[in-house]
């Protein structure tokens, strides 16, 4: 029996990056980058205001002058050069027009009637400073500049970069390919409404195919296999010629007179571990399949995970999703740690190190006087009880010192679930509908069906002069649970659109940024 040290050792060496591979910046949400990615151009390309106001020759101080030109964002008053005595009105993001050197903001002027001929005039109150309210060209991000390193990671504002910078196709290392099989004679589908004697329905299939794609793999189910060494042998050869980088068993693992996914593996490559010195998980298999022992297309990661439901979910938590993450390309495939406090006595195993299932939420006082995580026990640890996985997000590491530990002991907490879940608080994502499209569509909304509406309000991207930064950063909030619908509007519409979202799509929430999504944690 090997430690959990050791074991994972084992398995992260057995783990190879899998080979790069090309997808659109959309696709590449949480991916592991593959290259490295430079600017082509400088941001911003060109001199930019960053107030509405006017576009000012600083020395020429305050007064009244006339407006000789405009420059909106996407608008450019090209050609136009300010002259001493003259001012130019511009947007936020317009380019600052040739001679110009200042810009001072609208709330720092008035307004003058205009004249009989038309022109416009401003009374400028400020004295403003060279430089003033201008992003200089490349002040963001300067041409040539490496924004993005190979090996980092793809999030929302990743793809925004990856926007910017024009790049829309983008080299990453995709994710495994996970084959998923459960073995047992007992085991039959969940659809199953009535048990006969001796059988249970298969939740580890379940279990683990979500759980791998939540690590955002694809999946190959293989269904249930009964404990038959044939039939248990040409599920295993399928899995292995269906190009799977890893495949995972559960049940059959341990001492049974049928539990033969060892044997099986040994005569199709090398077992490097069958027994981890852990609870629960006690009898993890792992072995690597090579390509020269079988009919495989290429190395293959097996694992026998423990058929008790708990025991395979902790194993797939503790070995199963570093191997993944490697494979990923991530340099780091460690599950995160933070410590807790136990808000109970907690007695440990005299032998086997155990992983105890918790709900760990941050609180302002953890016991101890001071802010931190406190720990609570998800109840009975049986390995046989998935409950005690249900809602736990962390992993208590109690040593096998066969003691009791006191309320409030500092324990090491694995991290196996998104945190942040406990911090929504209540009625934060609200739902704003006009009452008569609520009691309308009421029956059509459910959790899993809310729709996003991204709109871009930005008469620049509207018109083509500039990126859609705030699309591609929203967009990979929403992707994957929610339906997305994209717009990309000229101010002077953007009323009449959003009552056509309204209306014909029955959106629930319209957010102009991923700064709202991200409020929104959606
Ligand atoms: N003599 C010994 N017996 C056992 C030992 C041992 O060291 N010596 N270890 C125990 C430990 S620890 C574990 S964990 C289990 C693991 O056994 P297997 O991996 O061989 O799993 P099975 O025997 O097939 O099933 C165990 C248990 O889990 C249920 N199960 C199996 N597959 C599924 C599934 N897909 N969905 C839901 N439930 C499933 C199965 O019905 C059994 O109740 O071995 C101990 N025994
Ligand atoms: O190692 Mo087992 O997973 O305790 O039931």
């Amino acid at each position: 029996m090997i430690s959990t040290e050791e074991a994972l050792r084992i398995v992260l060496g057995a783990a190879e990056r899998l080979t790069p591979t090309t997808v659109p910046i959309h696709e590449a949400l949480g991916k592991v980058l593959a290259e490295d990615i430079r600017a082509r151009d400088p941001l911003p390309p060109y001199p930019a205001s960053i107030k509405d106001g006017y576009a000012v020759i600083a020395s020429d101080g305050p007064g009244e002058y006339p407006v000789i030109a405009e420059s909106r964002a996407g608008n450019d008053a090209v050609g136009v050069t300010l002259t001493p005595g003259t001012v130019a009105y511009v947007t936020t993001g317009g380019p600052i027009p040739d001679g110009a050197d200042a810009v001072v903001q609208v709330e720092d002027t008035e307004k003058v009637e205009d004249d009989l001929g038309g022109s416009k005039r401003v009374k400028i109150l400020v004295q403003t400073k060279k430089g003033i309210d201008i992003r200089p060209v490349g002040c963001d991000i300067e041409k040539d500049a490496t924004v993005l390193k190979s090996g980092e990671t793809l999030g929302a504002s990743e793809i925004g970069l990856l926007a910017t910078v024009g790049v829309t196709m983008v080299k990453i290392f995709p994710a495994p390919t996970i084959a998923v099989v459960s073995t047992g004679d007992e085991l039959v589908e969940p659809t199953t409404g009535c048990l006969s004697r001796g059988q249970i329905r298969d939740s580890n299939r379940s279990t683990l195919l979500v759980a791998a794609v939540q690590q955002q793999c694809k999946v190959v189910d293989l269904g249930i296999a009964g404990d038959d060494k044939e039939e248990l042998e040409s599920v295993l050869d399928k899995a292995i010629a269906s190009g799977a980088d890893i495949i995972l068993t559960s049940g059959g693992v341990s001492m049974g007179d049928k539990d033969f996914v060892k044997p099986l593996l040994v005569k199709r490559g090398v077992v490097h571990f069958d027994k981890v010195c852990m609870r629960p998980g006690k009898p993890l298999t792992f072995a690597e399949v090579s390509p020269t022992v079988t009919t495989a297309p290429k190395k293959l990661l097996a694992f026998g995970l423990p058929g008790n439901p708990v025991s395979c979910l902790v194993c797939f938590h503790l070995f199963v999703v570093p191997a993944i993450r490697r494979l990923s390309g991530w340099e780091n495939p460690h599950l995160l740690r933070v410590h807790a406090r136990l808000n109970q006595p907690m007695k440990t195993d005299p032998v086997r190190p155990e992983f105890h299932r918790a709900t760990i939420k941050w609180k302002t006082n953890d016991g101890s006087g001071n802010p931190g995580f406190v720990a609570e026990s998800t109840g009975s640890q049986m390995s046989s009880r998935l409950l005690s996985m249900k809602s736990a997000n962390a992993l208590l590491e109690l040593p096998a010192t066969g003691t009791l530990f006191p309320a409030g002991t500092s324990v090491s907490a694995i991290v196996i679930s998104d945190l942040s879940c406990n911090a929504i608080p209540d009625g934060c994502i609200s739902v704003d509908l006009a009452p008569s499209l609520q009691s309308k569509h009421r029956e059509t909304f459910t959790a899993s069906e809310v729709r996003v509406a991204i709109l871009t309000v930005s008469d620049t991207v509207a018109s083509g002069a500039g990126p859609d930064r705030s699309r591609a950063h929203a967009l990979p909030y929403a992707v994957g649970r929610l339906a997305v619908i994209l717009y990309r509007v000229e101010l002077s519409i953007v009323d009449q659109l959003l009552c056509v979202i309204l209306v014909s799509h029955f959106v629930k929430i319209v957010l102009r940024s991923a700064v709202v999504l991200e409020q929104f944690r959606l």
